[in-house]
């Protein structure tokens, strides 16, 4: 419990409906509040919080926090027993609640932050490794799960929410977390669900296409990255960890530097944290990693030209967070693989499997590269699997279709949470690229038998791409949710064909 005011300390609001009633708890959605609570009520996308604060009331709300002039005056009528704040900004006044209300847990955390197009979940895993490896206990937010000091929840959003961020924190640092790394979206960042948070280490991945359907054009999706290291986001971090090889990463580290944050700057070509002599295969890799504390030889299960990147990215943050080169190369290594990230699922058949979450066309262009070169041994071909999710940025659908027509032997295209769209409506869209660019395609928008089919098709020596899904345990269609799971599915299609798993051989 906690009295309005101490609730409000460094809050900026507009106005304020003098009581002070002791609060039990921060909500922002009318949903979850309990007699005692303070709902923060914010207009939306869908739909405007401001509409519940009378079931709010309801449900026992004490305190009300609007960003709406015409609720504050609403509810100042008709709701007399409430106490009203009305803000400028719900999200950001909400950090600042949440941040009081959990006694500001991000101070005793060291903070690392990740954002990018790809290879969020990727650098986290691998980061989050090194610090266990050293004995520091951590909580892991992002696409997957949260990790908290060890124990796994389920993750309803890449980024939560301030007020569940804080609450993770809190329960991580109370099972003595020290450290805390987490991917942050560009949704995120653009609503404010991270406002004022202070990064220790802030990681930028790559900039490609994506998520035009809420960021509206490319310029503002890197505007949204950008506020993580520039200052915009409240606070610049201590250190930036930056791609200098991508475009949009160079001129994020020109910002971060006129704000005075520290550059590890990072990439094949640039930056001061490097990779050379890079051997790779299907198992893994090995390659020299330069650093300005002298070189070492990194050896991981991961594969493939973005896990260097990855790697270097996780590497550089893990000596941002004060480890050693040495401690990093044992980091590194104990990695197995990422769920869903180029995951090979192995029944003993003669050709590969692999499961991962390529969903943009940067994504599946490099995938389908790999697997080319891992084919090119043998002359093996590629099958590659995809579809676009729906109600989601549409102008990557095309360009999807195009890479993997451009890249791949055989394309099975198929459904990807289609969500509230029509299927077909979809592949249609995808067909604009594919069609001109690929010989070989067959459409089957029920994933379960595309990935049959796709199975059926491969010969020994091939690679079956199983692309988009990765980690996910659902398909979600216009009128239900279904499980649904790349890797189970894919198994079950390798057992018709009499492949059967043997223990362990599952990665
Ligand atoms: C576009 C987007 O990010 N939307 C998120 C955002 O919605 P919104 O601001 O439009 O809010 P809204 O749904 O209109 O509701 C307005 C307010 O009313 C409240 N409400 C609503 C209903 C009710 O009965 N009572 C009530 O109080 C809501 O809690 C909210 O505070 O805030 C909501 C509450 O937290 C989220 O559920 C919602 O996620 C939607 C479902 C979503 O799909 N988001 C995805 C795109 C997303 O955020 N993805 C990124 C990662 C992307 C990536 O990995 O590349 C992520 O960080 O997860
Ligand atoms: N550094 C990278 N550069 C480009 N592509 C990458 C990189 N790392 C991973 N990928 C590709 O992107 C896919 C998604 O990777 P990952 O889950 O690590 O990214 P993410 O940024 O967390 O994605 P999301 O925003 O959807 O959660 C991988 O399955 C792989 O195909
Ligand atoms: N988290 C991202 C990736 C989803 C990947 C794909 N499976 C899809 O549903 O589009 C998003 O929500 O845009
Ligand atoms: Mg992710």
């Amino acid at each position: 419990m906690m009295k309005l005011s101490q609730l409000l300390a460094g809050v900026s609001f507009v106005r304020r409906k003098a009581s002070d009633p002791e609060v039990g708890g921060v909500e922002y959605d009318s949903r979850r509040v309990l007699p005692g609570s303070l709902f923060v009520a914010m207009h939306g996308g869908s739909t405007d919080g401001n509409r519940y604060i009378s079931l709010a009331a309801k449900q026992g709300a004490v305190a009300v926090v609007t960003d709406s002039t015409a609720a504050f005056d609403d509810a100042a009528r008709n709701l007399p027993q409430l106490a009203l704040i009305e803000v400028t900004h719900g999200r950001k006044a909400l950090a600042g609640l949440a941040s009081n209300f959990f006694a500001h847990p991000q101070d005793q955390l060291g903070l690392s932050g990740v954002t990018g197009t790809n290879g969020k979940t990727t650098t986290a895993f691998l980061l989050d490794a090194m610090l266990n490896h050293v004995a520091r206990k951590t909580v892991l937010v992002g696409t997957i799960e949260y990790h908290v000091a060890g124990r796994i929840r389920p993750s309803p959003h890449t980024t939560p929410e301030s007020r569940d961020l804080f609450e993770l924190f809190r329960e991580g640092v109370t099972k003595g977390a020290t450290e805390a790394v987490m991917e942050v979206s560009s949704h995120a960042l653009e609503q404010g669900r991270v406002w004022g948070l202070k990064y220790d280490v802030a990681i930028f991945t790559n900039l490609t296409r994506d998520h035009l359907d809420f960021h509206g054009t490319m310029e503002k999706y890197r505007a949204a990255k950008q506020s993580l290291f520039d200052g915009r986001n409240g606070t610049p971090p201590r250190v930036a960890v930056i791609n200098l090889d991508d475009e949009s990463g160079r001129e994020i580290a020109r910002a971060a530097a006129m704000a005075g944050v520290e550059i590890y700057g990072y990439g094949l070509n640039s930056g001061t944290f490097r990779a050379g002599n890079v051997q790779m295969t299907a198992q893994g890799m090995r390659f020299t990693l330069r650093t300005p504390l002298g070189e070492a030889s990194i050896s991981t299960r991961l594969t493939g030209k973005v896990n260097v990147y990855n790697l270097l990215a996780a590497s550089a943050a893990a000596i941002a967070r004060g480890l050693s080169l040495n401690e990093v190369v044992a980091g590194a290594a104990v990695l197995d693989h990422v769920p869903g990230r180029f995951q090979t699922v192995d029944a003993q058949q003669p050709f590969a499997v692999v499961v991962d979450y390529a969903h943009t066309d940067d994504a599946l262009k490099n995938l389908i590269a790999l697997a080319r070169e891992l084919v090119a041994t043998h002359d093996g071909r590629v099958i590659t699997l995809f579809g676009c999710g729906g109600d989601r940025d549409r102008t990557k659908r095309s360009e999807m279709g195009r890479v993997a027509g451009k890249g791949s032997d055989l394309v099975v295209l198929t459904s990807d949470n289609p969500r509230s769209e029509d299927p077909l409506a979809i592949i249609s869209d995808v067909l604009e690229g594919l069609e001109p660019t690929c010989t070989g395609f067959q459409v089957e928008p029920d994933r379960g038998a595309a990935i049959a089919a796709a199975i059926q098709a491969a010969r020994s020596g091939d690679i079956v791409l199983l692309a988009g899904k990765g980690h996910e345990k659902m398909q979600v269609l216009k009128d239900r949710t279904i499980p649904f799971d790349d890797v189970q599915v894919a198994q079950r299609a390798l057992a018709a064909l009499g492949f059967n798993l043997v223990s362990e051989a599952t990665r």
